[in-house]
């Protein structure tokens, strides 16, 4: 039988707990949202198939638990990811202080090539940010990733930010098949499409 797809691509989502991990992703794979919170235990996947550059990219998006009594078994899967997403909370500035211990969890246990991208979620509650957009903008430029203010609550930038990831991990792909390596030094900043700027609110 076809396949049904060109590429399997493993994405991972970690972040503090509470700041929206398994609302983006059930943004993305259902296109639904909920206010009640349940706090990941463990792991958990969902699966989309996306279309980009006319390849079927089939996206596994790992949804890892934010608390720390889990570390032990989210830990283990930083290993087999290709993409890894680090999701702080516009509201919470305890959680975006935290990015740089992921981005150290990141180094010590994932593969070293693993693509970044850097989410600000729950832009739609503009009334209550306590992190602005060039703290974060600044962070992701020293780092060399891209960055996104998100909401899984309206769908703002969703769609857009796990795109962006799958295209640039085929892109990265192709270039190593055909031996050129397009990997941006780590000071460089990937320009993102210019939608991120989009101002992030409900209304
Ligand atoms: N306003 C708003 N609330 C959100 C958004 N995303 C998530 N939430 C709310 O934030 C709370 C936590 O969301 P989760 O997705 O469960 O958070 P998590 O990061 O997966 O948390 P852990 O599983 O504990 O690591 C829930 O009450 C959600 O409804 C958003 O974009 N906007």
């Amino acid at each position: 039988m076809a396949k049904a797809y060109d590429h399997l691509f493993k994405l991972l989502l970690i972040g503090d707990s509470g700041v929206g991990k398994t609302c983006l992703i059930i943004r993305f794979a259902e296109d639904n949202f909920n206010n009640t919170y349940i706090s990941t235990i463990g792991i958990d996947f969902k699966i989309r198939t996306v279309d980009i550059e006319g390849k079927k990219i089939k996206l596994q998006v790992w949804d890892t638990a934010g608390q720390e009594r889990f570390k032990t078994i989210t830990t283990a899967y930083y290993r087999g990811a290709m993409g890894i997403i680090l999701v702080y909370d516009i509201t919470d500035e305890k959680s975006f202080e935290n990015i740089q211990n992921w981005m150290k969890s990141i180094k010590e246990n994932a593969s070293a090539g693993v693509e970044r991208l850097l989410l600000g979620n729950k832009c739609d509650m503009e009334a209550k940010r306590k992190v602005q957009k060039e703290q974060a903008d600044k962070l992701a430029r020293e780092h060399g990733i891209r960055f996104f203010e998100t909401s899984a609550k309206s769908s703002m930038n969703v769609n857009e930010a796990f795109n962006s990831l799958a295209r640039d991990i085929l892109l990265k792909s192709a270039g190593r098949r055909s031996g050129n390596s397009n990997k941006p030094a780590s000071t460089e900043l990937k320009t993102c499409d210019r939608k991120n700027t989009n101002k992030c609110s409900l209304g």
